[in-house]
């Protein structure tokens, strides 16, 4: 019996010695993984195909092996550059609007394949990495079209692996959105994914940067969002940290109401977002629950977890830090800084959690709009000139010669007169007036433009999107004050400001010797801060004239998609 007995004990340790062999080999598989992972996360916006092909041939044998590959060269969606080359410029624009509404349900966030706790470390990460290029075979193939333009997206897998956690474990997920233009931020395919993981789980649109927004523009986006069915609410993470320091930001209205009744068009305070969350996350939470309620006895709450997802710069980590009461995440304008999801108990019964910022697949917006917009960090700008383009049709000539106190010359006769100015001359009007040469002796159009981006990012140029299918004669006669109550100084001159005369002879003039004399003299005046560029001017250099007549190498003015607001007409019924 007692050899029985000795025999059944040996076996079970050996049994046990098995189960704990295996587990540290899990354990150190895992680890191996987890480490191979733990270089610094990047997000990889610019890379292109061949780069990830060479960076990432593990992967590309894999996505081979798979035979995934095979049928990359079909070209079912495939307009060739022959039969785009045809055609007039309004024909293509049509062509390409009408490719990109057939083709947007192609825009797609890549799904986490299915998973179970019984796959081991390397099958998951295995089955991640092949779902994802297959993903990014799919949107590789719809930029062969030639009618297809796709924006620069995240195309880091580890990037996507913290928005698939941030998905799976939140009950309530927050969509931050900037609230001057928010359908730019949406992406509708995330609240559809977010479905497709749990029936119950719902996304907020959070709007922030309320405060950089009029009263009566809110009102419209908050009947628009009504009308439409879309979870929203108006915040403001900047007024809302100046409240936890006793200071008012946001002065509202007193009266807001609506036609529709119980249109809300508050901007939200901290308690108040918070309560809202959690009521929101617990509705999940209970409605996941309700079939089995009957045989739930108790009626304990749960905690409740909130994710925060986004673009970056939108302001997830401001809203994070007012919403704890701290500074808990940082917080700068350039874009992409949050590199892990972080997980912030804000009581028994809440917890957040704030994902990394994500560029999307978009066909909708231009690099250059990206820059403008702020989800592309300024440095990694090439063109300044298209994306101070940007700046340059959606902010009113009024409001860029106030603000920067500078006068723009004025269209030619024969040129539309409502016409945005050009970023030719936006940088040269800024330039001469602050000064700005660079070591070639011609305009620092760069630093200008660096410059008046980070202001359009931060809001010191006023600018923002109406509702779709609005247009500004729908807000004219409104009370339209941005309720913020901080008001706009217009930059000091640097020197005198220049009359249109001086600028049209400028125009006429071979400016690169006279704008230098501009410069010195308004360096003198004021910002002696300046250094004095002492190289000498090029006499015959052209970049310093005027005018889109193609003669000086500037750009056509570009048409974009959206209608400029016209901040003339907002700015003429009551806007401060
Ligand atoms: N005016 C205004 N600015 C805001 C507000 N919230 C955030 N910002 C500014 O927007 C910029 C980006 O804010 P972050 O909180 O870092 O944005 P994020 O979404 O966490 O960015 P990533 O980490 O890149 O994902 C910062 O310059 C903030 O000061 C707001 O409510 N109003």
């Amino acid at each position: 019996m007692g050899g029985k007995k000795e025999r059944t004990e040996g076996l079970g340790r050996a049994l046990i010695r098995q189960q704990n062999r295996k587990a540290i080999e899990a354990k150190e598989k895992g680890r191996a993984i987890h480490l191979q992972n733990r270089k610094v996360l990047e997000s990889y916006t610019e890379i292109n195909e061949i780069d990830a092909i060479i960076d990432k041939s593990d992967e590309a044998s894999l996505l081979l092996s798979s035979g995934a590959a095979s049928d990359a060269g079909s070209s079912d969606l495939l307009i060739s550059a022959d039969d785009a080359g045809d055609m007039t410029a309004e024909e293509r624009r049509q062509a390409q609007k009408e490719e990109e509404a057939l083709y947007a349900s192609n825009l797609k966030v890549p799904r986490r394949p299915p998973w179970n706790s019984n796959m081991s470390v390397e099958e998951l990460d295995a089955n991640e990495k092949q779902a994802f290029l297959e993903w990014r075979r799919k949107l590789a193939r719809l930029e062969e079209n030639d009618m297809l333009v796709l924006t620069p997206y995240e195309k880091n897998l580890d990037i996507w692996r913290q928005l698939w956690r941030v998905l799976e474990r939140s009950d309530l997920i927050v969509m931050v959105v900037d609230a001057r233009d928010p359908f730019f931020y949406r992406c509708p395919d995330l609240e559809e994914y977010a479905l497709e993981i749990d029936e119950h789980k719902r996304t907020l649109l959070l709007v922030n940067k309320a405060d950089l927004l009029p009263f009566n523009i809110r009102k419209k986006w908050a009947e628009y969002f009504h009308q439409h069915d879309i979870l929203f609410i108006f915040w403001s993470a900047k007024a809302a940290s100046a409240a936890i320091e006793g200071k008012t930001l946001i002065q509202e209205p007193e009266s807001q109401e609506s036609d529709l009744p119980g249109l809300d068009t508050r901007i939200y305070g901290r308690d108040e977002l918070l309560t809202r969350l959690q009521a929101e996350a617990e509705s999940v939470v209970a409605a996941r629950e309700r079939p089995s309620s009957s045989s739930s006895t108790t009626s304990e709450k749960r905690q409740v977890t909130v994710g925060f997802v986004g673009y970056p710069n939108v302001g997830k980590s401001s809203t994070i830090n007012a919403l704890v009461g701290a500074k808990r995440t940082g917080v700068t304008s350039t874009p992409g800084k949050t590199k892990h999801f972080q997980t912030l108990i804000i009581s028994d019964e809440l917890v957040l959690c704030d994902c990394p910022g994500l560029v999307f697949p978009s066909f909708s917006s231009s690099r250059h709009e990206m820059v403008a917009c702020g989800v592309l960090p300024i440095d990694r700008m090439t063109q300044h000139r298209e994306a101070v383009q940007v700046v340059a049709n959606r902010v009113a000539r009024c409001e860029l010669e106030r603000i920067y106190n500078i006068r723009l010359p004025n269209p030619k006769p024969y040129e539309p007169q409502n016409r945005p100015p050009t970023s030719y001359e936006l940088l040269r009007a800024y330039c001469v007036s602050r000064g700005h040469v660079a070591s070639s002796g011609l305009p620092d159009e760069t630093r200008a433009a660096r410059q008046m981006l980070k202001d359009y990012i931060d809001g010191k140029l006023p600018h923002f999107e109406l509702p779709p299918g609005m247009d500004t004669s729908d807000t004219e006669g409104e009370d339209s004050g941005s309720g913020s109550d901080e008001e706009e100084e217009p930059e000091p001159s640097s020197g005198s400001l220049p009359d249109r005369r001086e600028l049209e002879d400028l125009e006429e003039f071979d400016s690169g010797l006279k704008g230098s004399k501009v410069v010195k003299k308004r360096e003198n005046k004021k910002e002696g801060s300046h250094k004095q560029h002492k190289k000498p001017q090029r006499k015959k250099d052209r970049s310093w004239r005027v005018g889109n007549d193609g003669g000086d190498g500037m750009p056509a003015i570009r048409v974009f998609q959206k209608p400029a607001v016209n901040f003339a007409a907002i700015s003429a019924s009551g806007r401060g």
